[in-house]
This record gives structure tokens, C-alpha cells and sequence, in this order.
């Protein structure tokens, strides 16, 4: 694939929470040009399509039927996407922008032309779930329970308006609140299908009164993986992540640290995976720590970017939590 010397980028949803955190993160480089909407014609499809259209590479941070719409206004075969919605995860024809995952997943991001970046859930329990499939420590039939804790900038500009007072109401507004309760959240397909798993995970979110961050949590019971030690999966866990720029294998936990806050990593592309055991019990807990707009959105789409375009992908940034929409 040529490459250009300057690639040109268009944001569509600029303005929203994750569109925002990408400007911030493309806001120095000078290698990529940034190619911007003006605000009164950020919803004018005429314009959109124009920008959509005259791009080297569109990223979209819009809601998941927009995106769609978005997709189907580009009539030049030579813009490559990158969507941040829900909209194409386990749609065929896309490329699963987790290059994590393994070495060829990596490559295919790299000569990709549609890659849609991860849900900020799926990046914990994937990351979590899917080195140890493959190594044959937790078999793909296991019945997988996932629990995330999410700071209220996961639910976008309402949720974080409702939130810091600047109106309008959310039923997720509060210093707490447990959701998916129908257990169907849409980002069960994705954790199924590239956590590698035969079956649905049992997927329970939350929601609380703190910004940027969140704690993703696998539980299991030792008595189900045929032999296998929360030692041997914590070992199987630093082996895949250890040349990892952005993916942190913690010390092995009997208890310590006894607490983990949600908000460590705010600001950053970095995730962090901790194993804990109590093997009287016959208990594992698997847990990731990263941003949810951070590895778990705009971070992880940087990322990818990057590597779509052959650019050096192993930048991080600090950005600030001023980023608001
Ligand atoms: N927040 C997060 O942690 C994560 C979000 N995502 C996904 O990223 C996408 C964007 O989310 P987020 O940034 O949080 O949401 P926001 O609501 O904060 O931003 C979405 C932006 O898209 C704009 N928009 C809506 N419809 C259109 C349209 N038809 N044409 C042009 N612009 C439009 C909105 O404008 P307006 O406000 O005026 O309607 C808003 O500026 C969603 O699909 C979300 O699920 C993915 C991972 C994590
Ligand atoms: C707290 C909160 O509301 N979180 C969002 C998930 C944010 C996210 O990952 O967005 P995508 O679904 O586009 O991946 C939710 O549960 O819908």
C-alpha cells in the first residue's frame, strides 16, 4: 500500500468525547494533517461527504447509526476507515483493532482498509481472556462472568454533561449505578467473539461519579481450569504481553495491592493486568486498569491509526482531563 508523505485525517464527531481526545492526541504531530468541519456544518451530510471523501484516512466517533451512514457516503475507494463506534466490531470486512491480540492481527491492522477499535469493556476482558484460550488454560466453553466499572465519560457528551452539571438528564447520572441489567449489552459479540469463547460472557456494567478510567473483572473458579494455577495463567499472561509498549503484566497478587483505583492510568493509552489468588478457596480474579477513553477509545485509535499508516505506534500521550465536549 503507498503511503503519503502527509496523511490527511477528518474526524467525523469531532466535537463528541472520543473525537475530542484524538485532537488532543494529533494535536502536536506534525506529520498528519488534520483536516477540520466547521461547527455550523459538523451535521451537514453535503460537507461531510466532501471531507469524508477527500481524506487519506476518516476516523469516526459518532453514535452507531451514523457511523454506518458515514461508511456509506464514501465513494472513494482510497479513504481508509477507522470507526470508533459499535457499529462494524464483528462485521465482516473489518479488522478488529486490537493489535494485541497477536502478531497477525497486527499485520492485518497495518494493510487493513476498515478497521473499527474496540469497545472500552471488550479491551479489558479480551485482553484478560483471549491470551489464555489460546494457550489452552481456560477452555473456550468455560462459562465466562465479566464485571466493568466505568468512569461516566464511557456514556459520551450526555452522560458527562448530566454529571458535571451543564444539564439535561441521564438515567445513568449518580454516584453509582449498576446497568445491562437485560444482560444483553451490545458489547457482548465482540468479548464472544474475540475473546475466542463458544459462548456468551455474562457481562455486567456500572457506572460511577469519577471521570476517565475503569476496572474490568474476569472471575474464575480454579476447579473448572482443568489443573491450571492462577500462577500458571499469570505466567501465560506476562509471556503474551511481554514485548507489549502499552500492555502491563502486574506482579503476581495474593492480596497486595489490597486496593486498585479506576482513575491510575487516566489520561493514557497504557492498560494493566493484575491475577489474584486465594487457592484455599479455589479462586482466581483476573483484572485490567486502563482509560476508557484512553486504550478503551481514543488512545487505542491513535494507535491504530498509526499503524495503518506505517508511523511510529508506540507514542503515548498525557492527556488532560480539561479534554471535555
Ligand atoms: N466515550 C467512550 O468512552 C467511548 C465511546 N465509544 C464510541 O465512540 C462513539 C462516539 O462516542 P462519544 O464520543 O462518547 O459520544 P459523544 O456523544 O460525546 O459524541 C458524538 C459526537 O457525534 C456527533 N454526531 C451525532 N450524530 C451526528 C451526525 N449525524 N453527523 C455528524 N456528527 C454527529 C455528536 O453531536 P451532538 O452532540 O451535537 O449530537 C457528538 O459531537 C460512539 O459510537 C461510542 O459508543 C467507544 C469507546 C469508548
Ligand atoms: C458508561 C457507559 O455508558 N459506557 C458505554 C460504553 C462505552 C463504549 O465503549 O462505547 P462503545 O460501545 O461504542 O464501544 C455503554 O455501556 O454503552
Amino acid at each position: 500500500m503507498t503511503l503519503p508523505a502527509k496523511p490527511r485525517i477528518f474526524i467525523d464527531g469531532e466535537a463528541g468525547t472520543t473525537g475530542l481526545q484524538i485532537r488532543a492526541r494529533l494535536a502536536e504531530r506534525t506529520d498528519l494533517e488534520l483536516v477540520s468541519i466547521d461547527a455550523e456544518k459538523r451535521k451537514d451530510d453535503a460537507e461531510r461527504a466532501r471531507l469524508l471523501n477527500s481524506v487519506d484516512v476518516a476516523i469516526l466517533c459518532l453514535p452507531d447509526e451514523a457511523s454506518r451512514q458515514a461508511v456509506a457516503m464514501i465513494e472513494n475507494d482510497r479513504v481508509r476507515v477507522l470507526d470508533a463506534s459499535s457499529a462494524h466490531r464483528v462485521e465482516p470486512g473489518w479488522t478488529y483493532g486490537f493489535p494485541e491480540l497477536s502478531t497477525a492481527q497486527e499485520a492485518a491492522i497495518r494493510t487493513s482498509t476498515r478497521v473499527s477499535v474496540p469497545g472500552c469493556y471488550p479491551t479489558g476482558m479480551i485482553g484478560l481472556v483471549r491470551p489464555l484460550v489460546d494457550a489452552r488454560l481456560l477452555a473456550s466453553d468455560y462459562p465466562v462472568s465479566v464485571h466493568g466499572a466505568s468512569g461516566y465519560s464511557g456514556g459520551g457528551r450526555t452522560l458527562v454533561d448530566a454529571m458535571e452539571g451543564r444539564g439535561g438528564a441521564h438515567k445513568l447520572a449518580g454516584p453509582y449505578r449498576a446497568y445491562g441489567l437485560t444482560l444483553d449489552h451490545k458489547h457482548v459479540p465482540e468479548m464472544r467473539t474475540y475473546g475466542g469463547l463458544a459462548h456468551a460472557p455474562l457481562f455486567t456494567p456500572s457506572v460511577g461519579a469519577w471521570r476517565q478510567g475503569m476496572l474490568v473483572e474476569v472471575p474464575l473458579h480454579t476447579r473448572l481450569l482443568g489443573g491450571a494455577t492462577g500462577r500458571d495463567l499469570h505466567e501465560a499472561l506476562r509471556a503474551h504481553y511481554e514485548a507489549s509498549r502499552f500492555v502491563d503484566v502486574m506482579e503476581f497478587g495474593d492480596g497486595s495491592p489490597d486496593v486498585l483505583d479506576p482513575e491510575t492510568l487516566a489520561g493514557t493509552n497504557r492498560m494493566e493486568l493484575f491475577v489474584f489468588e486465594n487457592p484455599a478457596q479455589g479462586h482466581v480474579l483476573l483484572m485490567a486498569r486502563f482509560d476508557n477513553l484512553g486504550k478503551g477509545a481514543s488512545g487505542a485509535a491513535v494507535q491504530n491509526l498509526d499503524l495503518m499508516l506505517g508511523l511510529d505506534a508506540e507514542r503515548d500521550y498525557a492527556v488532560r482531563e480539561e479534554v471535555t465536549a
